[in-house]
């Protein structure tokens, strides 16, 4: 009777399974049965033997069902409970004409009935098994989803976290030891079929693992990863603890293991963020040793004794840190990335051992001056035309140098401070109350405030941050409250233009930079943490001088003046200061040189050229505060190549990067006359900077627009794969200069892929192109390095902007052949070499038609026919040797290879009134300048 069937039935055979379960035998549960007197069995109490066949039958599902149900209890509920509940009892009682019928059986019948229930059973089993794994199945998602949830809650903050643990997460769900473990105690028929597939089929296993059963197995792994992350978190929070500021900044400590992971990042222009996995690993650690030494030279008794001292250079003293102590607490990436940093910084603080003396002449090894040294060898080099001796000071090195081998890690968490991943700025400890300087306060809020910005960036948080950490660095420690003498009557001085006020007077740049805006007028530099510093010192002291900066290093000298590391007191900013000393520079007539360079540098705005922060006058010295490139330049890391020169694709990243660095000083009518590899800064991440603009010329320009008929002298496209400039690669090696018959067999589609590009890049080439040239430029001085210099220039014709497209191929064959191509034993004979001999190549290196043919084009020594003299840098762009390169990304690009830094080396200036002493100046390749007319 289907009366029978139902919830009352499922509802008494689960309290017959609990006696069961407990008596452990049939005749047990019989009895109880009969004790109970149950519907079921009173329905065949009139006959005995089938009454005791039923009683029997029903024990034998009881038992059975209860076998199912001891291992589903846990696993099943609900509707499937049920299920699996009525499903073995009620599956085989209607079809038992003795169970639930009053109509007597026969005892055939009820074994046929007795097989039939069994049959159904197994069915209902292997049902039951199914309809248990799926929920499993389910819940183990449902595990999953909630750890991702907790790991993305634990590492909301820090988007790698999220990385490290969802890996963590994956392998937590496949417990392989657990479940074949569990699975040997199951019946090997229910065992096979689904064992032999993957994990998630062995969980499927039917062996009704529940929740609890998932859990147990799950437990094990998924401990290690909460433990993951506990401990992530933990680590995280303690350095919330030590600092609320670094909460934002969180993120950062795991930035190591993501940007592993990430393609094209940070390392090519950390503000553009692209770099590959090494190269971005590499710079976040390079970061780190840079942010290290930062860190070491601006450790807060250096500052106070500098504030003490009254200085505006002061030796350099370093506290031993605790931050070893703490390294439990930070990520292991991180640690790993601190102790490259802190190993180096033991090594550089071994090498600063050195009396500053030779630190600056070891600092200078990048400079002019030692640069040239093998050259001055050789016969016919040119000697410097002013060249002070080098000043030598040995005080205090000692100290320093001790008190820089006691730094072992840039994380002063003793000391309530942090080095900030992403801003490098020192993080003091609010949260202990340590802090009580305003400008703590200060970096906190620009550091939240470049977090908040970074995160609200999203994917690009890392390239950001990455990009912060090596531009930029912010200021925390307590002003100098005893500063504000003499400078400051300086300041209030202001005079633009003159000479005569050029010696007394204070920073044109400094107002125009920081007045009414903390980021400074340079957009590509807006968020660069240097302007908030420098700002806040200015707003503190109500100016900016010397004695606001710690000298670190000589970095080099030049005709006009030297240029230094420094550090912003208080802050981890590190400057570039090219200090010139007007008396001198009056007595040689070179203040026009200073000015110019000073005028230019104050409108550049672009990554390929210096950003200028500040400009001041203190002491009769003029001062230019510029970003600090520490990768040496081009003229050194020649030297390293093999061979002394670059290879083909480095070369091309070089010249492209300075040829829109000489496009856009034209377009602002600067001609810059004095290309040079000494003259190419490498950045921190790799790209480049043009520095020295004292021998430029200004002049006026209009830019034209050409539309596409006035384009119609292509240059000659060589044949070869790559015709298109269309790639959204920068650098996408695809040379056109390949030989067709070296090419590989083409695919049809990769050559209509080919054919779409070449088409692409002729609709390019053919829309209209701003050219701002300033073609009519005129000048009669006779400026430039002797080897580069234009025959227009030696012949003293007047010259105008082609000049640079001049030195641009000089520039390019010096990288490609590791010479000039018109050097002469001596000054006069290269001199008439440019402008009598012809071009030539050597043999060796191999080098591409196509940079032959660049190289032909710009030494052509006609101006009017030089590449280039007519639409200037749109003109060089087209020429197919840069064919395949975005131009619009270069600056994303990667570098061909990143720099070594320099060490942080310092000079021990004991005070501001020594400064003459350090100011050399010289030239390596030699400058010429002769105003003719
Ligand atoms: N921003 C900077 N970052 C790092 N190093 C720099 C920076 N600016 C200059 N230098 C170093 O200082 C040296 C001298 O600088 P610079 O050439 O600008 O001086 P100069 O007197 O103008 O020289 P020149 O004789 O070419 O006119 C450079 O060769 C370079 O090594």
């Amino acid at each position: 009777m289907g009366s029978f069937s139902g919830i009352c039935e499922i509802v008494e055979a689960k309290e017959e399974l609990n006696s069961v379960q407990n008596s452990n035998g049939i005749h047990q549960a019989i009895s109880q049965d009969k004790s109970r007197k149950s519907p079921f069995l009173k329905l065949g109490s009139d006959d005995s033997l089938e009454d005791d066949i039923n009683n029997l039958f029903k024990a034998i599902n009881i038992k059975t069902s209860s076998k199912v149900l001891s291992l589903s209890d846990q696993a099943v509920t609900g509707p499937t409970r049920k299920n699996a509940l009525k499903k073995p009892i009620g599956v085989g009682l209607p079809r038992s004409p003795g169970f639930g019928s009053l109509e007597p059986v026969s005892l055939k019948q009820a074994l046929r009935g007795l097989c039939i229930s069994q049959a159904s059973e197994m069915a209902a089993m292997k049902r039951l098994s199914k309809a248990a794994c799926s929920p499993r199945v389910s819940e183990a998602g449902k595990i999953a989803s909630l750890y991702r949830s907790v790991v993305v809650e634990a590492g909301e903050s820090s988007g790698s976290l999220n990385e490290v643990n969802r890996g963590g997460l994956g392998i937590s769900l496949m417990p392989k030891e657990s479940t074949s473990k569990s699975s040997e105690k199951l019946p090997q028929y229910l065992l096979a079929p689904k064992m032999k597939s993957s994990n998630q089929s062995a969980h499927s296993s039917p062996r009704f693992a529940g929740s609890a059963l998932i859990k147990n197995e799950i437990t094990p792994v998924t401990r290690e990863v909460w433990n993951q992350t506990l401990k992530t978190k933990s680590a995280q929070d303690k350095k919330h603890a030590t600092s609320p500021i670094s909460s934002q900044n969180s993120g950062d400590y795991i930035l190591v293991p993501r940007m592993k992971m990430s393609n094209r990042s940070a390392s090519s222009s950390p503000r553009f963020a692209l770099a590959t996995t090494d190269n971005s690993t590499r710079s976040t650690l390079r970061k780190n040793e840079v942010s290290t030494s930062t860190k070491v030279s601006s450790s807060t008794p250096s500052e106070l004794l500098h504030e003490e001292k009254h200085l505006g250079i002061s030796s350099l003293s370093c506290r031993s840190t605790g931050g070893t102590a703490e390294l439990g607490n930070i990520p292991a990436s991180v640690r790993v990335g601190n102790k490259v940093s802190a190993t180096k910084l033991r090594q550089k603080g071994r090498l600063q051992s050195l009396p500053s003396s030779s630190n600056a002449i070891k600092s200078n090894k990048g400079s002019k001056s030692t640069r040239n040294a093998p050259d001055l060898a050789k016969p016919g080099k040119n000697k410097p035309i002013v060249k002070n001796n080098l000043k030598k000071d040995s005080t205090s090195a000692g100290s320093t140098s001790n008190t820089r081998n006691e730094i072992t890690s840039p994380l002063d968490l003793a000391n309530g401070q942090l080095l900030c991943q992403r801003c490098h700025c020192t993080l003091t400890n609010m949260r202990n109350g340590t802090s009580r300087d305003p400008p703590a306060s200060n970096c906190a809020s620009v550091c939240a405030e470049v977090s908040s910005s970074n995160m609200n960036s999203g994917a690009s948080k890392p390239e950001l941050a990455s990009n912060n950490s090596s531009k930029s660095r912010a200021m925390v420690e307590k002003p100098n409250k005893n500063s504000k003498t003499g400078e400051k009557r300086h300041f209030s001085q202001s005079s633009k233009s003159s000479l005569g006020e050029y010696s007394r007077s204070t920073s044109i740049s400094e107002e125009s930079n920081l007045t009414g805006s903390s980021c400074g007028n340079r957009p590509h530099m807006s968020k660069d943490l240097r302007w908030e510093a420098i700002h806040h010192v200015r707003k503190h002291d109500g100016f900016i001088g010397l004695r606001h900066f710690n000298l670190l290093k000589k970095l080099g000298f030049g005709d006009i003046g030297t240029v230094y590391l420094a550090e912003l007191i208080g802050t981890n900013c590190l400057f570039a200061i090219k200090v010139m000393d007007n008396e001198f520079l009056a007595r040689r007539k070179k203040m026009s040189r200073a000015q110019t360079e000073r005028e230019i540098l104050r409108i550049l705005d672009h990554p390929f050229l210096p950003t200028l922060f500040v400009q001041f006058t203190s002491d009769n010295l003029s001062c230019l505060v510029m970003e600090y490139c520490p990768g040496g330049d081009l003229h050194v890391l020649r030297q390293k190549q093999p061979g002394r020169y670059f290879l083909e694709q480095t070369a091309r990243f070089y010249v492209a990067e300075v040829l829109l660095a000489l496009e856009y000083l034209h377009m602002l009518g600067v001609i810059y006359r004095d290309l040079k590899p000494e003259n190419i800064l490498v950045r921190e991440d790799g790209h480049i900077m043009l520095t020295d603009f004292d021998l430029s010329l200004r002049c006026t320009v209009s830019p034209t627009l050409l539309k596409s008929s006035s384009l119609s002298m292509d240059p000659p496209k060589m044949s070869g794969p790559c015709t298109g400039s269309s790639c959204i690669d920068p650098f996408c090696i695809e040379p056109s200069y390949q030989v067709a018959c070296f090419s590989p067999r083409l695919l049809p589609a990769a050559a209509k892929a080919r054919k779409l590009k070449a088409e692409l890049a002729a609709k390019v080439r053919s829309l209209p192109q701003l050219v701002a040239e300033p073609t009519d430029a005129r000048s009669n001085s006779f400026v430039g390095t002797h080897e580069y210099l234009a025959p227009e220039i030696i012949k003293g014709e007047g010259h105008g902007s082609a000049v640079d497209w001049w030195t641009f191929g000089i520039f390019l064959y010096e990288l490609l052949y590791g010479r000039t191509p018109f050097k002469g034993s001596g000054n006069e004979e290269t001199l008439a070499n440019v402008v009598l001999q012809t071009l030539m190549f050597p043999e060796s290196p191999l080098v591409s038609f196509q940079a032959r043919d660049l190289i032909q084009g710009l030494l052509v020594k006609e101006p009017e026919n030089r590449l280039g003299s007519e639409r200037g840098a749109a003109e060089i762009k087209q020429h197919p040797f840069f064919d395949g390169l975005n131009w619009a990304l270069i600056r994303c690009a990667i570098p061909p290879q990143l720099p070594d830094f320099c060490d942080v080396g310092i000079v021990n200036v004991a005070s501001q009134e020594m400064w003459g002493k350090y100011l050399e100046c010289g030239a390596a390749r030699e400058h010429l300048e002769f105003e003719l007319f």
